[in-house]
């Protein structure tokens, strides 16, 4: 579907008139939750995901059927300041073997029934280095946040937003510290596995960006220290809004990304949840400021939307106990 904006005003337009969730859905699969063959509560956080889920699908018994996972990617002219532990390549060529089925992404998906998308973003074309000047021009940023807009599949019914792109913690951690507060060193961590020598240079380049780019405008701060695999994310995220399509946030860069919407517009994030905590350290922080309580926590720092892919599975289990259970009435059991 054709995103609805093109320009930064009418992006952040689209995002203050997004859809809210469904209450009455809500209020009734919360109906349906008190009357099913279990304890009260006993489903754990299992049962408050499934009636979010009902609220976003206006369906208070819903499935989950058609899961899709799109793998953004790009490239970061930030690289030339030897942020990453990979070179450049590195992008295209994983973006190759997500094509022939090689990467983890590719397995997880097909495991949890997701169909999965590659959308490559001008690998040959990185952002400027944003130490030296904005990493996208306007028409760059918008023209990426519409991409991620319509990768979306408007029948999809969950959505997950992974990212390839060497450099982009980098990216991801200036990001976060302009949003956030706080100091590059707060923000910055090892990515790839950089060597103490490379972070300091990494946080360096934070720092260089931070002091080079002074707006805290959110939609700024993604067009100055972000990537383009960043803005499709954010546009994706906010397209799946749209749809009243639930998303599952991936790691440290997925989450950062994200955090721009939730920053442009109060609630813009009220349709996601976390995923995963990611090993790069500062992935937990950016969730408590956006109060995401993660799914997982099982050491990922792969991006790919590997962490959120796996969520799919608690996701599927949440939503196929809610709606597949017998009622105490249905089963004949006594209620306590
Ligand atoms: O998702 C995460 O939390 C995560 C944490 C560290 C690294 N990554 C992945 O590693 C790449 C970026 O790392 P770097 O060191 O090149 O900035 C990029 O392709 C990400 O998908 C992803
Ligand atoms: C090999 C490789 C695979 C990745 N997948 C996501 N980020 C990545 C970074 C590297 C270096």
């Amino acid at each position: 579907m054709q995103a609805p904006f093109n320009t930064l005003v009418t992006f952040r337009e689209t995002l203050n008139a997004a859809p809210a969730i469904d209450q009455r859905a809500c209020d009734d699969a919360q109906a349906r939750n008190g009357q099913l063959t279990k304890p009260p509560g006993a489903l754990g956080r299992l049962e408050d995901l499934a009636i979010w889920y009902a609220g976003w699908r206006s369906n208070p018994k819903p499935m989950i059927a058609q899961p899709q996972v799109i793998v953004f990617a790009g490239n970061h002219g930030v690289c030339a300041q030897g942020v990453s532990a990979f070179p450049p390549e590195v992008t295209a060529q994983m973006v190759a073997n997500f094509e022939h089925g090689g990467a983890a992404i590719n397995q997880l998906s097909a495991a949890f029934g997701a169909k999965m998308d590659v959308c490559p973003l001008t690998l040959d074309q990185p952002t400027a280095d944003f130490t030296k000047s904005p990493a996208m021009s306007e028409e760059e940023v918008v023209t990426a946040l519409r991409t991620g807009w319509e990768a979306v599949d408007p029948n999809a019914d969950l959505l997950v937003t992974g990212e390839m792109g060497i450099g982009n913690t980098t990216a991801a951690a200036a990001i976060a510290a302009r949003l956030f507060g706080g100091s590059a060193e707060d923000w910055t961590g090892r990515g790839t596995g950089v060597d103490d020598d490379g972070l300091a240079r990494k946080t360096q380049a934070v720092a260089q960006g931070l002091a080079l780019h002074s707006s805290n405008d959110p939609l700024e701060v993604l067009r100055c220290l972000g990537g383009r695999e960043l803005a499709a994310m954010a546009g994706a995220i906010a397209g799946a809004r749209h749809h009243r399509i639930p998303v599952i946030l991936d790691g440290f860069i997925c989450t950062a990304a994200a955090s721009v919407l939730d920053r442009a517009a109060p609630g813009a994030l009220d349709h996601a949840v976390a995923g995963h905590l990611s090993a790069e350290g500062a992935h937990g922080r950016m969730l408590e400021a956006l109060g995401k309580e993660p799914l997982l926590r099982l050491g990922l720092r792969l991006g790919e939307g590997s962490g959120a892919a796996l969520a799919i599975a608690v996701l599927k289990g949440a939503v196929a106990c809610h709606s597949g259970m017998a009622t105490f009435a249905e089963a004949g059991v006594a209620a306590g």
